[in-house]
């Protein structure tokens, strides 16, 4: 007889976005490999007898995503050897949360460009596979922006060779020396050189007040500060502005950190995958800029790989004064991905719920208010969390 303990389940995490193309159809390697004659040397059959792929061969998951985005998709792609390969179901998940982010009625909706959608896409990488994906899936524009010349010449490549969204994704260039773009760092003293600069203002010390400790959270080291090439402040021009940007960043600090899931070989040259610091610093800097920027964008979202740095990043939001955070987590096979998704917009919605569940499903959010937003001065240590399911 089974054990009560074994009868109580846990519920199911959803793996898939439910308006992902694969979520009820996931890839049938067969069918494909009879369609597509290049796949066929890839696709095996293991002793159940189901169709599979070697996720541990570059060739076989580059082969892969290049049949799923011209078969499921109509693009046209390619990717040098070695370069980052993108597997298109995940991927798409990003795209479906930013979509599910515009549309939730949580902060008014963005009418800055009328019906068009516009996305930046930070290190959007040889494969451009947030541009390609988000333009073709939803007609969204975009610019993608990256530091590597193989990652802008390829990219332009994928946009050029599909025509018919090509005029929707600007590929950009960032340089080491684009524009002035020192902002101010108040843990550290550096110099101040950008006209916006962030300003210790009553937002700030009402949030700090109001929102939880963030004393726990260990502080990023300084010497693991990020001091790459600009990823949005002196790359966004003057009065562009965007729905939302969004990035998967370089996520580790060494090479042998991002080689350790040894299950599968998705490529990834050093410049992709690795920046001192790891992506605690690269999202630490993307979240400096946004409180400069904060006019130009009514999201800003990034992947986050670990769930310690998710913590030490959401307090770090909390101290710049933004008035909501959300976050979900993207479930990869085994791998465990998060999206956080911050604004400065003042929130409309109240759907007030007392505590924030501990083991939330996928795809849910978080949502913080300032009462100082509301202009309220309220002399409360005042914690509103907001929770609810993005299905609804
Ligand atoms: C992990 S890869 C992501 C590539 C692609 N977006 C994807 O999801 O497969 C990170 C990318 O960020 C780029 N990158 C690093 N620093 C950057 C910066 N300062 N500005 C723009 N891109 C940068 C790298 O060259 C690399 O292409």
């Amino acid at each position: 007889m089974p054990s009560k303990k074994n009868k109580r389940k846990r519920p199911e995490r959803p793996t898939i976005h439910p308006k992902n193309k694969y979520s009820d159809n996931p890839p049938d390697f067969s069918v494909l490999a009879s369609l597509y004659p290049s796949l066929k040397p890839f696709v095996f059959h293991s002793r159940d007898g189901r169709p599979r792929i070697d996720w541990t061969d570059f060739n076989s998951t580059r082969e892969l995503t290049r049949v799923l985005l011209l078969h499921d998709h109509g693009l046209n792609w390619w990717i040098p050897d070695g370069q980052l390969c993108p597997t298109v179901p995940n991927r798409s998940n990003y795209i479906h949360w930013i979509e599910d982010l515009l549309s939730s009625d949580i902060i008014p909706k963005n009418n800055n460009n009328g019906d068009i959608v516009r996305g930046f896409d930070i290190g959007t990488g040889a494969n451009c596979i947030y541009p390609l994906l988000g333009a073709s899936l939803l007609g969204w524009t975009f610019v993608g922006s990256d530091v590597t010349d193989v990652a802008v010449e390829w990219a332009e490549k994928n946009v050029k060779c599909n025509q018919h969204i090509s005029e929707l994704i600007e590929i950009r260039k960032v340089t080491d020396c684009q524009g002035d773009i020192s902002i101010e760092d108040s843990n550290c003293g550096e110099s101040v050189n950008c006209e916006n600069k962030m300003d210790g203002n009553a937002t700030v010390v009402e949030e700090a007040e109001l929102l939880p400790s963030s004393s726990f959270d260990p502080p990023l080291d300084m010497n693991k500060k990020y001091s790459g090439p600009p990823l949005l402040l002196g790359v966004v021009r003057d009065g562009e502005k965007f729905d939302f940007c969004m990035c998967n960043p370089p996520f580790f600090e060494t090479m042998e950190e991002a080689g350790l899931n040894p299950k599968t070989s998705c490529g990834g040259t050093p410049e992709e995958m690795v920046c001192p610091g790891g992506e605690k610093a690269f999202i630490t800097r993307i979240i400096e800029d946004s409180v400069v920027l904060k006019e130009s964008f009514w999201w800003f979202t990034s992947m986050v790989g670990r769930k310690v740095n998710l913590k030490f990043l959401t307090s770090k939001l909390r101290e710049v004064g933004v008035t909501i955070v959300k976050t979900t987590e993207f479930v990869q096979g085994q791998t465990c991905r998060w999206g956080l998704a911050w604004s400065f917009v003042p929130p409309v919605r109240k759907i007030i719920s007392p505590l924030v569940q501990k083991n939330s499903l996928s795809f849910t959010l978080e949502v913080w208010i300032c009462p100082s937003q509301f202009n309220s001065r309220v002399n409360l240590s005042l914690k509103l969390f907001i929770h609810y399911s993005n299905y609804t």
